[in-house]
């Protein structure tokens, strides 16, 4: 762009008009140098050179010298500081060199990881741009928040966050400004209200950056934009990404310390052991800081912290925005979604396919229908812009020779009464050629409770009888019947504008009714269907009449045996509805007001269950926050919803739960692979030091401190990282879903790491070991130290010992992938990453052997070759035995009576059509009962 060069060298920050935002519009508009009709789209992009983006100035949200220093200083780096001043003051340089060294790596690496998952959480921001309503070039148009300037003209609505701040030009709003005042009441603005506040936040006819409109519509005038804003000056960024703790991590965090408890009490334990065994005291302290450092598992939680960013990023590719790195383990465990219906279940792209004249007969809509629809509206045809459902309407009134543009229409308009959720209609106040009309459209039921006559398809208006009604109410049951949306169109006719909304919505006269279609996503009946096979409930909470929102649930698979009312849920007593949620059927809440929706959350949660509840207006923003996962709308939601929410959908689809819910349960699994990994080389390190002090010395070391070193902290690690890579185990979702309370240490898991893999390898080891030193001549008790020739031979063996458990954790990797199900039926080569890990184990280990450099500081000699052919097998060997562990618990549980939470599928797939239910009503999703996955106590 080219522009004088007194502009280019301006600095943003001296860019600011010196304006009073409360002064009078008039003046404000002057000094702004702009006019109602908006700025011209040029002059816009040359302000937004000028003044810079609408951004506050980004502080990194992590200061990395003090995150970095964290990583030195947690308590597990500390209990090896204290180990490597040990290891000093007794003498052992190198080993304390060496600790020294494992606590930098440990630290860089936890560092990278949590760096990496903060960025993944920071780019979340991107792919959720705020946008904005602003009127340019006298035309409305969605603008990137970012680029807003002053002397743009904002178009305010219910649930926008407000992007910049600006002065009310007309309307009136209502503000929610806790974000920036802390004050939790909405306040009242607007254009026309005296300004008397002292404080410019309190001025009636000011809005600021930060806060969000709950309701209301409103023109205002962008005076300060980014970091000139109120927000920014005090630099109170709200933080939408929280990165606390999550459940998950907290119990890891437990585990390793539960670990490092233990690992001390062996330490402690090894030093006496060791001294009777004939080592002196400066020996058996090595060997006992030994145990310790090899056996702290200090890069659990940072891998764990990755695992879980890693899901995040998955998700958002999948279209689910998550928030918090916690949620990605709830939505794991998610066992009953509460979806809203149009737009998450169906597409949100109406189309009217019927009419109704006021009589409930089907002829050619009559123009007084169309224009009633033309008329109360608030979407705008020619740019797209509002309602899709009175898109689709005002698409229809076109068709039947209405005049539809908004422009005239808000022009002419004389009163608007919004459409509010509560009442479930709309009404509007226009001018006839005979004096005013209100225009009301709505719930029929709503609407026609305030009539009083009918219009037929042809001929005057009647008084609307007892039987005309009850017609009536049938004709609407049948559209709804078939899935469509039902609206109900009135009007009344006055001398002079009616004084309030209730007189305007009285004694009208009906027009007709329109039905909308709004058909189902395609993906939707299949994800209803994984949901069913996963365990989990769905229930739909609708604003929509019962009959069109339980035909369109069936038309996706969804039960709908039960449809409740707005009204009836109002009036039930709290133990009846814990009843209906624990009796298995999925219920359709119709009517619902948007209160309904946390009760029905706090409801289910109080049963125990894990709630994701979607929502995308203002009034679901408490039910989002309440409900164990918050889910909105990112493409039709407000932006209040948004905040609320945890998770994001930004197609708004709701398969994309559903994806999400997958995803959880993969991170979560595979978290619980890579512990089991972890857990399983404690038995073949310790089991050797064992043997050598219980032994009283006869039988030699068979594996030195720093080689258990170079595998817990070398040739271990880039498994371990694989195998939080792991894709998705076949009959992911076909698990119930996980107890809230399961702790992801199960006694199950320690079995296998230390009952099964570690046994077996241990016993390996020290197989290998052995018959490397017999194979000299080596009998028990004899000094291998004393004794040259047996010393080489000493140094091959404790080298075997080391490469046999190499060796066993790459048959424990591929046993550890998957957790019931047999590793053909994963693949062997599915994660590309284990491959290459294990690669470079075997290349990590070769080096320690090999190279002279070396060989001098872990002490290793280069094993026999037939010592190889021995250990060949032992890969196969450990992931075989576990194989058959698993083998065992699919053929035990195949002959068990079917496990509850699985009822569902068998439900639906046994009654056909989705219609889940019904007598042989689906189990709740109640998590695997006591078993060998049974929690840790
Ligand atoms: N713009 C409108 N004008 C008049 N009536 C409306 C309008 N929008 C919705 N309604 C009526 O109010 C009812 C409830 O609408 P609302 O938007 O609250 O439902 P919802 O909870 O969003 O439904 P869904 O779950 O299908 O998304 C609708 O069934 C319809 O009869």
């Amino acid at each position: 762009m080219a522009h004088p060069h007194h502009l280019r060298d301006w600095q943003p920050a001296d860019a600011t008009p010196a304006v009073d935002p409360r002064e009078s519009a008039a003046l404000l508009l002057r000094d702004l140098r702009t006019r109602v009709e908006g700025l011209t789209e040029r002059e816009a992009r040359r302000r937004l050179e000028v003044h810079g983006p609408n951004e506050l100035p980004h502080h990194r949200a992590r200061q990395w010298p003090a995150a970095l220093a964290r990583q030195f200083t947690h308590p597990l780096a500390l209990l090896l500081w204290v180990a490597a001043a040990l290891a000093w003051v007794a003498g052992t340089r190198e080993l304390a060199t060496a600790i020294v060294a494992v606590i930098v790596l440990n630290a860089a690496l936890a560092f990278w990881q949590e760096e990496q998952a903060e960025q993944a959480v920071r780019s979340l921001g991107e792919y959720l741009p705020q946008r904005c309503q602003v009127r340019r070039d006298a035309c409305s148009r969605s603008v990137l928040a970012a680029e807003l300037v002053p002397g743009d003209v904002l178009l305010l609505n219910e649930g926008d966050r407000i992007p910049a701040d600006a002065r009310l030009l007309s309307g009136a709003v209502e503000i929610d400004a806790s974000a920036l005042t802390g004050e939790s009441s909405p306040v009242e603005r607007a254009a026309d209200l005296p300004d008397i506040a002292s404080r410019p936040l309190d001025s009636a006819v000011l809005v600021f950056s930060g806060t969000v409109c709950t309701g209301g519509a409103a023109e205002a005038v962008v005076h300060a934009t980014g970091r000139h804003t109120e927000l920014g000056r005090i630099a109170a960024l709200s933080v939408r990404v929280r990165v606390a703790e999550s459940p998950l991590e907290r119990q890891v965090r437990r585990v390793a310390w539960l670990i490092a408890a233990v690992s001390a009490g062996v330490a402690a334990a090894f030093l006496p052991l060791g001294v009777l065994a004939g080592l002196s005291w400066a020996q058996a302290f090595l060997f006992a800081i030994g145990l310790l450092v090899a056996n702290v598992p200090e890069g659990l939680l940072p891998t764990i912290t990755l695992a879980l960013a890693a899901g995040v990023r998955s998700m958002a590719r999948r279209g689910a925005l998550v928030k918090r790195l916690s949620a990605v383990e709830t939505l794991g465990s998610a066992t009953v979604i509460c979806t809203d219906k149009t737009g998450t279940l169906t597409r949100n792209v109406m189309r009217v396919v019927e009419a109704r004249d006021g009589a409930g007969e089907q002829t050619s809509p009559r123009i007084e229908l169309a224009t009633a629809l033309a008329r109360c509206a608030t979407a705008d045809e020619r740019a797209s812009s509002g309602d899709p459902m009175e898109l689709a309407l005002l698409a229809f009134a076109r068709t039947c020779g209405a005049e539809v543009g908004a422009e005239t229409r808000e022009q002419q308009r004389i009163r608007l009464f919004r459409f509010d959720p509560h009442l479930k209609r709309m009404t509007t106040v226009d001018p006839t050629t005979r004096g005013v009309a209100a225009h009301v459209k709505g719930a029929p039921e709503e609407v026609i409770t305030r009539c009083t006559s009918v219009l037929p398809g042809s001929g005057a208006a009647r008084p609307l009888t007892y039987q005309t009604r009850s017609r009536l109410v049938e004709v609407v049951n049948e559209m709804a019947d078939g899935g469509l949306r039902v609206l109900a169109v009135a009007k009344r006719d006055f001398t002079a504008p009616p004084a309030d909304r209730t007189t305007a919505e009285s004694q009208l006269c009906l027009l007709g009714f329109v039905g909308l279609i709004d058909p189902p996503r395609p993906e939707v009946a299949a994800a209803v269907g994984a949901c069913h096979s996963a365990g989990i409930q769905v229930h739909v909470v609708t604003g929509d009449n019962g009959r069109t929102a339980a035909a369109i649930a069936r038309q996706v698979g969804i039960g709908a045996d039960h449809v409740v009312h707005g009204p009836a849920l109002d009036e039930m007593p709290e133990a009846e509805l814990d009843r209906l949620l624990t009796s298995g059927q999925e219920i359709v809440f119709c009517r619902a007001a948007p209160e309904s929706k946390v009760r029905i959350a706090d409801a289910l949660h109080h049963c125990g269950h894990v709630v994701a509840m979607t929502g995308d207006g203002v009034n679901d923003a408490p039910a989002l926050r309440r409900a164990d996962l918050g889910v909105a709308m990112g493409a039709s939601g407000t932006d209040v919803a948004r905040e609320a929410a945890t998770i994001v959908l930004a197609d708004d689809n709701f398969a994309t739960i559903v994806g999400g819910i997958e995803e959880g349960r993969r991170v979560y699994d595979n978290v619980r692979k890579f512990v089991l990994y972890i857990f399983a080389h404690t038995v073949p390190e310790v089991l050797p030091f064992l043997l050598f002090a219980l032994s009283g010395g006869a039988i030699p070391l068979p594996l030195t401190v720093l080689q258990i070193l170079a595998i817990d902290l070398g040739t271990e690690t880039l498994p371990a990282l694989a195998l939080g890579r792991e894709p998705a185990e076949p009959g992911l979702m076909e698990q119930p879903p996980r107890k809230r309370s399961q702790s992801v240490v199960t006694r199950r898991m320690l079995l296998r790491a230390w009952g099964i893999m570690g046994t077996v390898s241990g016993v390996l080891v020290l197989i290998a070991f052995f018959a490397v030193l017999l194979a000299a001549g080596w009998w028990p008790g004899t000094d291998v130290v004393a004794d040259p020739a047996l010393h080489h031979t000493y140094l091959q063996a404790t080298t075997t010992s080391f490469a046999a458990i190499v060796f066993c954790q790459i048959g424990t990797a591929f046993a550890a992938r998957t957790d019931r199900t047999a590793l053909r039926q994963v693949g062997l080569t599915t994660n590309r990453l284990l491959l290459a890990g294990c690669a470079f184990e075997i290349l990590f280990a070769a080096a320690i052997i090999y190279l002279p450099s070396l060989q001098a500081v872990f002490g290793t000699a280069p094993p026999p070759a037939w010592a190889y052919a021995l250990m060949l097998p032992f890969p196969a060997l450990v992931w075989g035995v576990d194989e058959l562990y698993r083998y065992r618990g699919r053929t035990r549980s195949a002959g068990a009576p079917e496990r509850p939470g699985a009822g569902i599928s068998t439900a639906s797939r046994s009654e056909g059509s989705g219609d889940v239910g019904r007598d042989g009503a689906p189990k709740p999703p109640r998590p695997s009962g006591p078993g060998p996955d049974d929690e840790m106590p």
